[in-house]
């Protein structure tokens, strides 16, 4: 279902995620695990790190949403990360993708290709590199950050969801989120972000918990950035350096308000 994107509908999102309390299962690398864990629970979801293969169908059945992020790659996972999105297609479980660092090495390209072959992710949460690289365009990749704005990765996500006819998410100074025939931005955030390690896969987390508590795929993926943003401007206004804004960013995510949404989000919807 598609409905309105605006402040009242990312607050709703944020509502829902406490009542509910959606269980994510995460499939993420070893740098942002306690991390991202952490923020799911902040913000009101429940997270469950599983990458065993014997277990990983159970709990995809179980959960309101996945998240596959391929930052700390192994034989192993990549098997167990096919397993719970072949399981999401059966029980049509929304999932997103955090292709960390795609570019980098052919075994994170191949994995892409790979997860792509067993079902494309609901929503597709990575920077301007990432994203360009996926739809084969001149990205390059310096290790795990982006070398590319995210508005030069426009064209990218317009040519992926042509083709796969999903949400693509484009952080970095400016987030962009792109769906057929229409993309949001998202005009929040800080600079320390960068100095943070694991801030976007925090942010493809909570992508998950959003689509766990709603079918509309674009405002999913907004609220999500949305909420990174929000969260990120509080936080910048108490931090002395990136180890407080850690801190202070996860204490954001649990006391971010309604109101708090009504006056630091910004957002501007465009055609696609
Ligand atoms: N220069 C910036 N100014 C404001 N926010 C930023 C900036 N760079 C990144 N962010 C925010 O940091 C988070 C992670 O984005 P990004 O750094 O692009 O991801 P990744 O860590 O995967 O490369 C997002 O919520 C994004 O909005
Ligand atoms: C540094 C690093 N190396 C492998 S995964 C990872 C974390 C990357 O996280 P993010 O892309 O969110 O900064
Ligand atoms: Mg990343």
């Amino acid at each position: 279902m598609t409905q309105e994107i605006n402040t009242q509908a990312v607050a709703d999102v944020l509502l829902a995620i406490r009542e509910k309390s959606p269980l994510v299962h995460n499939i993420t690398n070893y740098v942002v695990m306690n991390n991202t864990a952490n923020a799911l629970l902040a913000v009101g979801a429940s997270p469950i790190m599983a990458h065993a293969q014997e277990e990983v169908r159970e709990m995809v059945q179980i959960s309101s949403s996945l998240v596959i992020n391929i930052g700390t790659l192994s034989p192993a996972w990549i098997q167990a990360m096919e397993i719970a999105v072949d399981q999401a297609k059966k029980t049509k479980t929304p999932w997103v993708l955090d292709p960390v660092g795609y570019g980098a090495s052919a075994l994170r390209n191949q994995t892409v290709a790979d997860l792509y072959k067993v079902c494309p992710p609901t929503i597709l949460r990575g920077n301007a590199s990432e994203i360009m690289g996926i739809a084969a365009q001149a990205g390059a990749i310096k290790g795990v950050d982006s070398t590319a704005a995210s508005h030069e990765a426009l064209e990218a996500a317009r040519l992926l969801v042509n083709v796969w006819n999903n949400t693509i998410s484009i952080s970095g100074a400016v987030d962009q989120v792109a769906s057929a025939g229409r993309f949001t931005q998202i005009h929040n955030g800080s600079a320390l972000m960068t100095q943070v390690t694991g801030m976007g896969c925090t942010a493809t987390a909570i992508n998950g918990a959003c689509l766990g508590v709603c079918d509309d795929t674009h405002l999913a993926a907004v609220s999500a950035m949305a909420l990174m943003g929000v969260c990120g401007n509080m936080a910048a206004e108490k931090a002395q350096g990136p180890g407080s804004f850690q801190m202070y960013f996860l204490d954001a995510l649990y006391q971010i308000s309604p109101d708090d949404l009504e006056q630091r989000l910004k957002l501007e919807h465009h055609a696609l």
